[in-house]
């Protein structure tokens, strides 16, 4: 492409938001110009999800090793070789690149795509500037730049590296200290300690995990902790990150007595911030809200009335579904003007960790806040196939409102708690009462049982008798 361009739609960014934004964009008429930083896939593909499942994955294979001997299976001790291992995560984001990121439906729908572009910045509300010397003359603009890792201020700080630092070590760190333990940070600290690293994890809040059920957080916290994890709740403050021979020693406070940790490595997962540092939003009259995301409204329209935004940089559900949902939403405004609105009926969330956790729908504190219900808690130990599969630890928790019988949150610590939580969000989707739920003959022996003696659970707390009329 030459260096000055025209376009109907620029879309900023090409994470899961941008690529579904350019590709409705293009698939409505418009002609759109994808300009990302880096390559096709954002976050997402390169430091996110995908390597953080392959990591996991890897993870999961190391543990079922150690269960083989309880099958008749020896094969002795398992060994790492973390640089294949990391050959193999490699291989699978190249994988993800080439098959999964809508390329060839991009050509097809006729989207300009511009990779490595460096940081593209407005110069005027409709003129966007990247590397090198491109100039782009736009109608509309969508912006997807996703987001960044929150810096902790204080000394020291770059000492201290982000998720995309401890999945680009080249050996398996000896110790590792983990400072903050939201979704990102228990997914680091279980990863890590499975592949034999040293792990303390420290969290300032009262609980791990926070934005979950405090029951998932607590058999979190004693899953990570029989796992070896060293998790340090409340710990108090960190004053400042030193250079040791070892690696790095945080020094920290609590009620004024002063204490140090000292491992190879520290990584800091204390929240996502927007990318917005070099877009020049200003010069669009694009404004951000107080937290410093990208201030939307419900149509994804910002301050400024030709420019949009999608996902992360948004600040609100920081998830690869509500990204290209976004992304879809925005450029349909965009291009149409129609004004619509997206809602989604339900938002389930999981992670990937050893156990798996996940949610959908309020936690038990935050239903019980806001209406009569009952709550069913079922444990994986007395289900069948976590018992066939050594897999007995967890528990699904199903809240059911009282009035309705709606399910409308369960919360699910354990195997394939993720998946589980997708079949519970279909039927809080569909506002389903827990006596048509139970009629459903879910296959056996699965996990997914857990979920089916929750809700016979509550539907006998609920008095429901006549289940099969
Ligand atoms: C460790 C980790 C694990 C995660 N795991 C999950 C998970 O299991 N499931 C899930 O749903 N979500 C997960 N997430 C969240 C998910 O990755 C994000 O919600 C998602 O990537 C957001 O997509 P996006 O398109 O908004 O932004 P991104 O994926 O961040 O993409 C934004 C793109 O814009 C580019 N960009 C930024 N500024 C500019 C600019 N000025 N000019 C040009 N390009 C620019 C960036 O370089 C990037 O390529 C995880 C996040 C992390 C950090
Ligand atoms: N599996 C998934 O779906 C997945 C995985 C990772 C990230 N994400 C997305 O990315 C978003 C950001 O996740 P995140 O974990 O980076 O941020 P977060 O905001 O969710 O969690 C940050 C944690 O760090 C703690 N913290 C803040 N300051 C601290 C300090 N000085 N010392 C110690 N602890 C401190 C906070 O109390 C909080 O618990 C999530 O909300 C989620 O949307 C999703």
């Amino acid at each position: 492409m030459t260096s000055e361009e025209n376009a109907d739609v620029c879309v900023l960014g090409a994470g899961p938001a941008g690529l579904s934004a350019a590709l409705r964009a293009a698939r409505l008429g418009a002609r759109t110009v994808l300009v990302t930083r880096d390559a096709v896939g954002g976050m997402a593909a390169a430091e996110g999800p995908v390597p953080v499942r392959a990591l996991a994955q890897a993870a999961r294979l190391r543990r079922e090793a150690r269960h083989l001997h309880r099958y008749g299976i020896d094969v002795g001790d398992s060994v790492l070789d973390f640089p294949r291992l990391l050959g193999r995560v490699r291989e699978v984001v190249a994988e993800v690149a080439e098959h999964s990121m809508m390329r060839a439906e991009l050509a097809e729908a006729g989207v300009i795509i511009v990779e490595h572009a460096g940081t593209a910045r407005f110069t005027d509300p409709h003129t966007i500037e990247a590397e090198p010397g491109l100039r782009l003359h736009c109608d509309k603009v969508i912006v997807c730049a996703g987001g960044t890792n929150r810096v902790l201020p204080v000394p020291g700080a770059e000492l201290v590296g982000s998720q995309r630092d401890a999945w680009a070590v080249t050996s398996v760190p000896e110790s590792l200290l983990m400072i903050g333990a939201g979704a990102t940070g228990a997914q680091v600290a279980s990863v890590f300690a499975e592949l034999g690293t040293r792990v303390t994890l420290f969290e300032a809040g009262p609980r791990i995990l926070a934005t979950e059920d405090e029951d998932v957080s607590r058999v979190m916290a004693e899953a990570f902790r029989a796992a070896g994890i060293d998790v340090r709740e409340g710990f108090g403050r960190i004053e400042r990150f030193e250079k040791v021979p070892a690696g790095v020693r945080m020094v920290y406070a609590k009620d004024g007595v002063v204490e140090t940790a000292e491992a190879s490595l520290a990584v800091a997962a204390i929240g996502w911030l927007a990318d917005t540092a070099g877009l020049n939003l200003g010069a669009a009259g694009v404004d951000t809200n107080a937290r410093g995301y990208v201030q939307v409204d419900a149509e994804l329209r910002t301050s400024a009335e030709h420019v949009f935004a999608a996902g992360d940089v948004t600040g609100r559900l920081m998830l690869v579904p509500h990204a290209v949902q976004d992304g879809y939403l925005a450029a349909t405004n965009a291009v149409t003007g129609r004004g619509a609105r997206l809602s989604p009926p339900a938002n389930p969330i999981g992670s990937f960790t050893d156990p798996e956790y996940a949610q959908i729908g309020p936690t038990e504190a935050q239903a019980r806040h806001d209406r009569d219900v009952v709550v069913a808690t079922e444990h994986f130990a007395d289900v069948v196939r976590p018992i066939i599969d050594g897999r007995p630890a967890g528990f699904c928790k199903l809240i059911v409102d009282t009035t309705t019988h709606q399910m409308i949150a369960c919360h699910i610590v354990g195997e394939r708690a993720v998946e589980i939580a997708q079949v519970a969000a279909v039927a809080v989707a569909a506002a389903m009462p827990v006596e048509q739920f139970i009629r459903i003959p879910l296959s056996f022996p699965t996990y997914t049982n857990v979920l089916g003696r929750a809700a016979l659970n509550a539907a006998r707390q609920l008095g429901v008798s006549d289940f099969w009329d």
